[in-house]
């Protein structure tokens, strides 16, 4: 609890118990005092509910701010939201992009999982944003929870320029932008024209919000400025991807998919469960294909990350199991599930 003010610090030891359902989470009232979205909030509250039986102002700033600022998205097992919820003792954890943790679920459950391993005494960090998002987004998106975050990603220049890499439109080498966003060289073959016109171009190519079934178009027009490491061509590819599974074009999800291997192991942290799922959907694509060995890579890939975001017992280790039986697979090596035991004890709790 290092970050917060004196009001919602407080050093918390294991041998106190549980925490109170809410008594104890930050609530940033001060912040939030002249917030025009609570102000909002409490004015729809008002039209719905009698004001007799409501707490009184302070107390209901109070809770606001406690639930958005200490608030989980719930997921399903595609990832998708299906709720929130506040989890007291999961909401001491602060927020790093570069994360050594990640919240997962079984239903409305939520587990606090190692992703790495974790020294005694070494901070819990999980994300409260997209981490595939330039520095600048992230820190937009995390305005709500009242700091700046400092972690590594947010201080690495470079990471930054990678995620707005082009193409230069000479030889097709990746040029990354200066600090004013600007493209001067290409250290390749010395090209320097970066005209108004490729800034246009730019321009539209990054701002266009593109319909799904638009993308593999889109993405055709992307590939020829931006670099394959852009996180605008990335998140085009996400979504063609899906669009290519769940279409059962599977040939289209294997190029896809191996395009975002690489853009994950890029940008996201080790054992990111976004890449259990990117592995178990290309094994499952392989296998439509009568591809069994690389079906077999996936898979073994998949259950290994799916284990250690969700647990050995979850539902999408199972499922990748039965995928991995279905391609002549009844066995893991014991190296493999030695591996998963160790990050199975990493639960630090669940609520
Ligand atoms: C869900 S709470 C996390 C637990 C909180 N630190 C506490 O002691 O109750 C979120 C709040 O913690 C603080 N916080 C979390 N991560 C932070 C970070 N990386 N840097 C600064 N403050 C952070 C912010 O005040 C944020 O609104």
């Amino acid at each position: 609890a290092k970050y917060c003010d004196e009001e919602c610090q407080s050093t918390r030891k294991y041998e106190q118990g549980a925490l109170g359902p809410l008594c104890d989470l930050c609530p940033h009232t001060e912040e939030l005092k002249d917030s025009i979205e609570l102000k909002v909030q409490l004015q729809k509250l008002a039209s719905y509910v009698n004001e007799d039986i409501l707490p009184d102002r302070a107390q209901l700033e109070s809770l606001y701010g406690k639930a958005t600022c200490n608030c989980f998205a719930i997921h399903d097992l595609d990832l998708k939201e299906i709720g929130v919820g506040v989890y007291p003792q999961a909401a001491m954890t602060n927020h790093s992009c570069k994360t050594n943790c990640v919240a997962t679920f079984r239903g409305p459950r939520l587990q606090i999982r190692a992703l790495v391993d974790i020294q005694p005494g070494e901070e819990i960090c999980h994300s409260y944003t997209e981490k595939g998002n330039v520095t600048l987004e992230r820190r937009a998106d995390l305005k709500k929870y009242f700091f700046e975050c400092q972690c590594p990603h947010c201080l690495d220049t470079d990471r930054d320029a990678l995620m707005k890499s082009v193409k230069c439109p000479s030889c097709q080498a990746q040029v990354k932008p200066n600090s004013n966003e600007r493209y001067e060289k290409c250290s390749s073959c010395g090209y320097t024209d970066f005209s108004t016109e490729f800034y246009e171009d730019l321009e539209v190519y990054i701002h266009v919000e593109f319909d799904l079934l638009f993308r593999e178009n889109c993405l055709v027009e992307l590939d020829k400025i931006l670099h394959a490491d852009n996180i605008h061509v990335i998140r085009i590819l996400v979504g063609a991807f899906a669009a290519a599974v769940k279409l059962g074009e599977w040939t289209k999800a294997i190029e896809y998919g191996k395009r975002l291997e690489r853009a994950f192991e890029l940008y996201l942290p080790p054992n990111e469960p976004d890449t259990g799922h990117l592995y178990y959907k290309m094994g499952k694509a392989y296998y439509h294909l009568d591809d069994l060995d690389n079906a077999l890579i996936s898979l073994k890939k998949a259950k290994k990350l799916l284990v250690i975001a969700y647990g050995r017992d979850s539902q999408l280790a199972d499922y990748a199991q039965d995928w991995l039986e279905l391609c002549g697979d009844y066995g893991s090596s014991s190296s493999e599930e030695d591996e998963s035991d160790t990050k199975s004890e990493a639960d630090c709790q669940s609520s």
